[in-house]
């Protein structure tokens, strides 16, 4: 998992979770709200005898419920604004028709069109808007052939109020997104500084612990059977001593960039002490774990570390262990540990 991939990884993980979540309750909260308040209106319509509004209002109102219902079962699907945001421009093209009371209706044109720019996203929210005001605008010029009389003063008024509203409304929309993003990044930075090791870029024990376990265990589907390899370098102690801490250094960088090109663009290689590294297999056996983990074993040991006069073999020794349930990480990391002092003890570079 390179630097870009761990920063989509914490992305997906918390960043957008946190952003769908947030735009899901403002549907919610609004279809809810704003299905009660028609509820009420279509009552209050009926009772004054306009059937017709009554009816449209009623109709609204059930829309408006039954698709945040549905928002609640199917809820991986976006559909559920695009939807909300059509019933708001059919909603406003009714009110334009029918005046309202007394025709005063045009009034909640206002709010709709912020619940719009609202619920859709940003940009549709330009074209949804733009049909709603051209239907508006055709319904009130075209006043012959519809039940609702407005002022031609006030149909002026309202068009220009309501582009006034609109730019504001956009204006406010395009910064509060600008700063939001700005923000989402600068965080972004930063989880990825705290789940990476400076030194190798590679994910460290944090981000196995705090991120990536949480995620397997939520998407166990995704997941398992998990294998862990737990990677140890062989006598890295006499590097530091006999060329210092530097070359100790690119050592371990020069180790990390072989395994992280040894893997597949699922599975995570990260660097979870000094010279120990744990690489994650997803939906891998552990026959099929211990395969790759002898290919990567392989691929050091034949990857000495040259530089200038310096030519020093790098071997290392390997635990690998699986959980086939996302019950049991801690014991298998554990185990794969064991194995990896069993590797130790047999004489190292080698695979337990
Ligand atoms: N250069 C460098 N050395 C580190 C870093 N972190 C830990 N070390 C060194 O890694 C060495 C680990 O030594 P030991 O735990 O004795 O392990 P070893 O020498 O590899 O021996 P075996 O694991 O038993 O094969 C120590 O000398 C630590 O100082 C680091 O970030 N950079």
């Amino acid at each position: 998992m390179d630097s870009s991939s761990l920063s989509q990884f914490l992305e997906n993980t918390h960043l957008n979770s946190a952003e769908v979540k947030r735009r899901r309750l403002t549907l919610y909260f609004i279809s809810y709200i704003g299905g009660i308040i028609m509820a009420v209106l279509a009552a209050k319509n009926l009772v004054r005898g306009d059937h017709f509004l009554a009816f449209w209002l009623g109709l609204f109102s059930f829309s408006v419920f039954a698709n945040a219902a549905l928002s609640h079962i199917f809820k991986n699907n976006n559909i559920f604004y695009y939807i909300a945001g059509c019933i708001v421009t059919a909603m406003v093209a009714v009110i334009s028709v029918t005046g309202g009371y007394h025709d005063t209706g045009l009034h909640f044109v206002y709010p709709l069109i912020l619940i719009q720019i609202i619920i859709v996203r940003f940009r549709a929210a330009i074209f949804y808007v733009t049909g709603t005001v051209g239907a508006v605008a055709f319904i009130v010029y075209h006043q012959e052939s519809i039940p609702a009389t407005y002022r031609a003063e006030d149909v002026s008024r309202f068009l220009i109020a309501l582009g006034c509203f609109i730019t504001v409304a956009f204006i406010s929309e395009y910064f509060w997104h600008k700063s939001r993003k700005e923000m989402l990044t600068d965080n972004l930075e930063k989880l990825r500084q705290a789940n990476s090791d400076p030194l190798t870029k590679v994910p460290n024990r944090r981000f196995l612990e705090s991120v990536y376990f949480e995620r397997a265990i939520k998407n166990p589907a995704d997941y398992f059977p998990l294998s862990v390899v737990v990677v140890d370098i062989d006598y890295f102690k006499k590097i530091n001593d006999n060329y210092g801490h530097d070359v100790g250094d690119r050592v371990l960088i020069n180790v990390a960039t072989l395994m992280k090109k040894a893997i597949r663009a699922t599975d995570v290689v990260s660097r979870t002490g000094g010279e120990e590294f744990l690489i994650l297999y997803p939906k891998t056996t552990l026959s099929m774990a211990v395969k790759l983990a002898e290919k990567i074993r392989v691929e050091i040991e034949s990857s000495p570390f040259i530089e200038g006069d310096i030519h020093h073999p790098i071997t290392a020794s390997f635990g690998v262990a699986t959980a086939l349930t996302d019950a049991n990480i801690n014991a298998t990391v554990k185990l794969a540990d064991e194995h990896l002092y069993e590797a130790k003890g047999a004489g190292r570079n080698r695979v337990m």
